[in-house]
């Protein structure tokens, strides 16, 4: 691993750092892809990953697992466009071996549909994702109320496979996990160097952020497997998107609606505008229904924090607030804390080795 020392610090000979203690609160999406990014690049870091709901019970496990990027207002375009670049280029290397299955990451074309041309026919992603062209009229026939389209090909996670999968490379490099409610952050202060927090709508009340907020998603989950494209208008009220186990069918965006329960009207809703764009789907069955709250921010957070409570400090990296796009961003978020990490205990080894001079 490449070593990485702030000017004016005390070399220290890799063997005689300390370990450093790192806990993540969160064992959704964004947490273990966290813990497994610092685990894999930190070999002096512990790692251990504390959560009270685990797959299958996660807002990841609702999800239809899309990389097509969603947009943050207050974020800039350059440092979203990076993260799903990254993003996008660490799975396709893991499509594109023999882990793919385990994984549960697989390439996916289909289309965008517009009712009207938008002014941006070309978004920020589409020279990421594989071939992305304007579709053609004889395509757009499939499609008698929407003017105009976008094909390409992307990569889509089979959430619940993919998060076991995460879940075992995080063993595999060591980690550790913990099942339990945090609700303090102050009750790790002592027990570990630094806290990592990927709690996800759970930081509105763990760190008191009120910018952050729920939109309700309902989806279904059926079999139809000769439905082999993706179909999504491009407002985001309406998807369908074939997996590995079961096609997803979307969607509902309800702000500041905590709701977990399904609604059968709702459902009802979803299947008919989805049957509109795809009539086979008429023939769908095993369908069930889905419940997720996305983490809803104006900017992803990825930013360090240091708490202080009387003379005491506790260092806290947060990334969280990833919304209705944290499949296609997460690993580039990932990578973004493991960095705050890793500087910050550069910091801690600068400060203890100048206590020693
Ligand atoms: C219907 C729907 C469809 C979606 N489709 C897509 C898609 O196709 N593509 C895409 O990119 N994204 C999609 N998303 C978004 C994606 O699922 C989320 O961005 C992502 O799952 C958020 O992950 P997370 O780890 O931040 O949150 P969560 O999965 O909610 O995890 C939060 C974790 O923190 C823990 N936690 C919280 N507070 C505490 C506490 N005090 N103590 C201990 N543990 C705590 C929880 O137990 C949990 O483990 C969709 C979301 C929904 C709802
Ligand atoms: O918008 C989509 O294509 C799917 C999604 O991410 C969501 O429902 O949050």
């Amino acid at each position: 691993m490449e070593q990485r020392h702030n000017k004016g610090l005390v070399s220290v000979p890799l063997g005689l750092m300390p370990m450093r203690r790192v806990a993540v609160i969160g064992g959704g999406l964004v947490g273990f892809s966290t813990a497994v990014c610092i685990s894999k690049s930190l070999p002096r870091c512990s790692v251990t990953v504390i959560a009270d709901k685990f797959t299958p019970n996660t807002t990841g496990d609702v999800a239809a697992g899309m990389l097509i990027p969603h947009r943050y207002p207050d974020t800039p375009i350059e440092q979203q466009k990076r993260w799903f670049q990254e993003t996008f280029s660490y799975l396709l290397t893991i499509c594109n071996s023999a882990e793919a299955a385990d994984a549960g990451i697989h390439l996916l074309s289909g289309w965008q549909i517009h009712q009207t041309a938008p002014e941006e026919k070309f978004p920020f992603w589409a020279d990421i994702v594989l071939g992305f062209r304007i579709m053609s009229m004889a395509e757009l026939e499939k499609f008698p109320e929407h003017q105009f389209g976008q094909a390409f090909t992307t990569l889509k996670c089979d959430s619940q496979r993919y998060l076991r999968w995460l879940e075992s490379r995080l063993r595999e490099n060591g980690g550790q996990i913990e099942d339990r409610k945090i609700t303090d952050v102050w009750e790790l202060h002592g027990h570990y160097d630094v806290i990592v927090n990927c709690s996800g709508l759970g930081a509105r009340a763990l760190v008191g952020d009120s910018k952050l907020h729920p939109v309700r998603g309902q989806v279904l989950k059926v079999q139809a497997p000769w439905v082999t494209h993706f179909i999504r208008v491009s407002d985001g009220s309406t998807y369908i998107y074939p997996g590995m186990s079961s096609v997803t069918l979307g969607g509902t965006r309800q702000k500041d609606d905590w709701r977990l329960s399904t609604d059968a009207t709702a459902s009802q809703n979803i299947l008919n505008r989805c049957c509109a764009l795809e009539p086979s789907l008429k023939k769908a069955y095993a369908i069930t229904e889905h419940v997720g709250l996305r983490p809803t921010r104006s900017a992803i957070r990825v930013e360090k924090e240091v708490l202080l409570r009387g003379s005491y400090q506790l260092p806290v990296i947060h990334n969280y607030g990833h919304g209705g796009g944290g499949f296609s961003v997460h690993w580039g978020t990932a990578r973004e804390a493991t960095h705050l990490v890793e500087e910050l205990i550069a910091s801690l080894r600068g400060s203890s080795a100048k206590a020693k001079l």
